[in-house]
Order: C-alpha cells, then sequence, then structure tokens
C-alpha cells in the first residue's frame, strides 16, 4: 500500500484499507494526502517527524525522493523505529503540475486563518493533521522538514530556509543538515505563515524548508544527487542517529529585507533567469514598484533569493539577504 500511496492520492482512489502493517509497525491514513507511520517499538529518544511535500504542485523531486524511501521501508529494506506523519500538500495543484490553483497555500498557515477556498481549507486541514500528530507525542523532540524545489538555478542547488520564531534550533540539526548535502542556510528574519514555520512557531519544533535543486517535471528528477538526504530521511524513519558532518562546511545567510510586490505596475531590474544567491552592490537598483518606489540595495552587498515578480500582489517578491557567521 505505502509505495501506491503517492498514486492513489494523486488518483483520489479510495485505498483498499485506511490502515494496515508494515516492518516495524502500522500506517493509518487519515485524509487523502495525510498519512501517519507509528512504530511498534518506542525509542524514548527517537524524534516524532513531520515530512512534508508538493506544498507546490510543481515541486516533484521531493515527492519522488520520499516515494522512494516509502517502497523501502514497505520492502523491508527499513524498519520503521520513530513516529513520522508524511503529507503530500497540495494535491489538485501536483495534478496539475501547477506551483498552486488559486493562492500559494505556503502563506496560509496561520491559526487566525479567515479565507476560504480550496487552499486555505487544505491549510486548516495540514494545520489540524499536525497539532493531533504532536499531540500525539507530547514527551518527542519534534521535527518538520518541509521538502520544495527552486524555480531557478542557485548558487547553492541545495539550501535550507530556518523560519523565524522564539523556537532556537538545536546544533545538531546543522550537523545532519550538512551531511545530508544542504549546502547554504538562510535565517528568516520575521514571521512568514509557511508550513515549516508553522510548527516552529506554534509546536516549538525543529522546522525548515528544504529547498533541493530546481522543479522538474516528473521523471526528470536526478535522485542520485539526493542520495545524501535520503539517508537522512530514512535515519528519521527508523528512529536512527542520522549522520553528522561540520555545519562550517555550509554557508549562512540572514534575510536583511523582503520585497513586496505592491501594486500590478512592479517589475524587477534583473534576467528573469537570475539564480538564487546573486549577489548586488550597493547602487545596483533590483525593483521599480509603482506604489514602493525603486529599491536601491545600501550598505553592503546584498543577496537575491526567491526573485519572482508574478507573485500576487501584496505577496514576497524576492528575499534580501547577507552572509553572518555560523552558529556556534
Ligand atoms: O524558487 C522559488 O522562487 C520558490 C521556491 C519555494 O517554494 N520556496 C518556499 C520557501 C518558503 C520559506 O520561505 O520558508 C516558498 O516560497 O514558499
Ligand atoms: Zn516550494
Amino acid at each position: 500500500m505505502l509505495s501506491e500511496w503517492i498514486e492513489l492520492s494523486l488518483e483520489d482512489a479510495t485505498p483498499k484499507s485506511r490502515s494496515g502493517k508494515l516492518p516495524g509497525g502500522t500506517y493509518t491514513l487519515h485524509a487523502a494526502g495525510i498519512l501517519e507511520l507509528s512504530p511498534a517499538v518506542r525509542r524514548y529518544d527517537a524524534h516524532a517527524s513531520v515530512l512534508s511535500v508538493g506544498i507546490h504542485g510543481n515541486e516533484t523531486a521531493p515527492i519522488e525522493l520520499l516515494g522512494e524511501c516509502l517502497a523501502r521501508l514497505e520492502a523491508g529494506l527499513l524498519t520503521l523505529g520513530a513516529p513520522v506523519l508524511v503529507i503530500l500538500g497540495n494535491l489538485e495543484a501536483i495534478r496539475r503540475a501547477e506551483r498552486y490553483v488559486n493562492t500559494n497555500l505556503n502563506r496560509l498557515f496561520r491559526r487566525d486563518l479567515v479565507e476560504t477556498g480550496m487552499e486555505p481549507d487544505r491549510a486548516r486541514l495540514l494545520m489540524h493533521a499536525v497539532d493531533t500528530f504532536f499531540a500525539r507525542y507530547p514527551e518527542r523532540e519534534r521535527l518538520h522538514y518541509d521538502l520544495h524545489t527552486a524555480i531557478r538555478d542557485s548558487r547553492y542547488p541545495r539550501f535550507v530556509v530556518e523560519p523565524y520564531a522564539d523556537a532556537a534550533t538545536h546544533h545538531e540539526q546543522w550537523r545532519w543538515l550538512a551531511a545530508a548535502g544542504i549546502q547554504a542556510v538562510l535565517h528568516q528574519h520575521q514571521h512568514s505563515w509557511t508550513f515549516s514555520h508553522y510548527s516552529k512557531h506554534y509546536h516549538q519544533t525543529q522546522a525548515f524548508t528544504l529547498e533541493l535543486g530546481r522543479a522538474l517535471p516528473f521523471g526528470h528528477n536526478d535522485l542520485a544527487e539526493l542520495a545524501p538526504m535520503a539517508r537522512l530521511l530514512e535515519a528519521l524513519l527508523e528512529g536512527r542517529e542520522p549522520a553528522g558532518a561540520a555545519p562550517e562546511q555550509m554557508v549562512f545567510f540572514r534575510v536583511a529585507h523582503e520585497l513586496m510586490r505592491r501594486s500590478h505596475d512592479f517589475r524587477l531590474c534583473f534576467a528573469d533567469d537570475t539564480p538564487n544567491f546573486t549577489e548586488f552592490e550597493p547602487g545596483a537598483r533590483l525593483a521599480e514598484d509603482a506604489e514602493a518606489g525603486p529599491f536601491i540595495v545600501e550598505g553592503q552587498p546584498l543577496s537575491v533569493v526567491f526573485p519572482n515578480a508574478a507573485v500576487e500582489l501584496g505577496a514576497r517578491a524576492a528575499l534580501l539577504a547577507r552572509p553572518t557567521a555560523p552558529p556556534d
């Protein structure tokens, strides 16, 4: 069942059974695209992990990666040793191979959300699933990796965004991420209402958005490049201590400014295919907005991440970051 779960979810097909056995434990299908894995033996030091993919429908590599891990589990090559909630985010957007259908799901994870419609309703269901999952394991360390791929190339193809929240990130996270092939870290400077931010802000979870290369259609991803990341996910499923490496091998950045699209008449003043983390010198004009005016780099150089002039009005059109020291 596990190896077919992704296809069944996307076909909106009713599975033969909503629960069953797997090596080391059981699975329960709570709703379309929401699958809980429960270990038979509760290792006291294993994390309770949320692994989410497909929050954006065109970001397929994480879906394939997680699918391979679940297939290995079902085949008995792995043994479940920790509670894991597996989430396929925006099912309809995945079916359409689009980033979102009506609005960006990854801006809706807040408890005071009032909007209705497909993506807001899905956000509410996913928040509820995370709340009930973590409530079942109050004594455990919590973890949430929300796996994405980026629209454009990047000076660092694999990087994480650390959401802004009071909960401190444990040093071991940097070690695990470095060993999993992550090349750069971007610390957020303010609340962002993404899925990983939700878990960190409301549940004091170790949480990150992981960017694992470029967004490509199903079948076009090179999963060999993500083999170290697969090993990290497998360790979490088995409740084993993941491999570690020196955090200093990653490059650290902190967001200095969030560039917002304020008007219809908005444009970015650099090429569409500019890679993430491209640095612009003081004096460079980065954006023009009929309402907010031009944005010009001042002081120290700024590196641009996730530039996208086509975002919804009032949404983030780019993050602007500066290098920072690795955490102690
Ligand atoms: O490549 C892009 O422009 C977007 C890739 C993506 O979906 N990134 C996430 C980052 C979430 C975060 O800031 O933690 C997003 O924009 O939702
Ligand atoms: Zn994404």
